[in-house]
């Protein structure tokens, strides 16, 4: 699968601009500021329908504009799609198929899988199990709708609980048949996304293993921990058990929305005692095993997008880190850096199927 050409419309910066890919590797070079990053998140949003970094998708209207839009066309064996996203100030995002639009943009999850290497990735380690589950729950929903499925209805039920919770506390009133109709919704979605991302990780780990002593080039100790309340108990005690803690916080405390991974070098978690190289390896491998397993679930090579790449390894390291990719025929490679001659020189050491675009 590839990316043969892009367009954009009041993107950010862009006020129209064209693009036509190679199908190996696309080197994005200019100054600071000049939309490098911006590129790589039109290829993102169209993937995942999202921006890889702004929750909202008017952040992404070019200033004084009331629209922007984005259209793709992806090569997949002999079939071509056109892909269209269009943003509209107080209208609902519309993403088009060949010209048919979705009903669901959950349902365009997947069909052309992406993986982005990015500077904010330090966001995984440094800051909180928001990030980690959301990194998570990408990877799953990207393999298996029926994950997307139960994901979205328990983040809705969720903040229904949380609602009718909230209405108790200011009415001073409590109705268990009520709050039992959500939180059978909530055990029974909950449950199937504890059983998916417990086999995920499990088959995660040992293909990050594989990438983080490459790249290491060290026999290092590493793991990933799931953490979740779910290990200890059944979901509906976890519920009856907080349930006081709950209605007086207005707020579920526990359950599948508190998950975690740690994260850890020599038993220890990396964030504390990783030296920075050490953690930008484990973040690189976290993102080759992604795609490694996207790959091998979905039997489409997935779009990798890498980010300012020298802000996490130097030219010898990003000329080994392109080997890897390329020989493990990954797929389409986009990549951004402000030095035109250091991209230059290394990617023809390694391939003479690349494009280079001047921002
Ligand atoms: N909504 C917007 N409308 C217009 N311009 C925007 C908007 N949002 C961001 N920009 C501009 O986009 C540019 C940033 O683009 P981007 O982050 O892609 O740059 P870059 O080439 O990746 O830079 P760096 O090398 O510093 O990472 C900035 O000039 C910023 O002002």
């Amino acid at each position: 699968m590839t990316l043969e050409s892009l367009k954009l419309f009041n993107f950010k910066n862009f006020e129209e601009k064209h693009f036509s890919f190679s199908n190996k590797i696309n080197c994005l070079v200019g100054n600071n500021g000049k939309g490098k990053t911006n590129v790589l998140d039109a290829i993102y949003y169209l993937s995942l329908t999202k921006s890889y970094l702004n929750y909202s998708d008017q952040n992404n209207v070019r200033f004084g504009e009331n629209f922007f839009s984005l259209e793709g066309i992806f090569k997949n064996q002999d079939n071509q799609d056109i892909i269209k996203l269009l943003v509209q100030t107080g209208q609902k995002k519309v993403l088009k198929k060949n010209n048919k639009s979705y009903e669901k943009l959950s349902e365009h999850i997947g069909k052309y899988p992406c993986v982005m290497i990015s500077p904010y990735d330090q966001n995984l380690i440094a800051e909180g199990s928001e990030f980690r589950r959301k990194f998570m729950d990408n990877m799953i929903c990207q393999l298996n709708p029926e994950y997307l499925h139960c994901l979205i209805r328990y983040q809705k039920v969720l903040l229904q609980r949380n609602a009718l919770l909230k209405l108790f506390s200011v009415q001073n009133t409590f109705d268990a048949f009520s709050l039992g109709i959500y939180d059978d919704e909530l055990i029974k979605n909950g449950n199937t996304i504890y059983k998916f991302r417990i086999q995920f990780i499990q088959d995660f780990v040992s293909v990050f293993s594989k990438y983080y002593s490459i790249l290491s080039n060290q026999e290092e100790s590493i793991d990933i921990q799931y953490i979740s309340d779910l290990h200890e108990t059944t979901f509906q005690n976890l519920l009856k058990e907080n349930l006081l803690k709950d209605r007086n916080s207005t707020y579920t405390s526990k359950g599948i929305h508190k998950d975690d991974l740690l994260f850890k070098l020599f038993n220890h978690p990396i964030k504390k005692i990783g030296s920075q190289g050490q953690q930008k390896s484990f973040l690189i491998s976290l993102k080759l095993a992604q795609l490694e397993i996207i790959k091998n679930y979905s039997k489409k090579n997935p779009i990798l997008l890498m980010d300012d790449i020298f802000d996490k390894l130097d030219e010898k390291r990003v000329e080994k880190l392109l080997k890897l990719v390329l020989d493990e025929n990954f797929g389409q490679i986009f990549l951004s850096d402000t030095h035109k001659d250091r991209t230059e020189s290394i990617i023809q050491n390694i391939s003479s199927n690349y494009s280079l675009y001047n921002l």
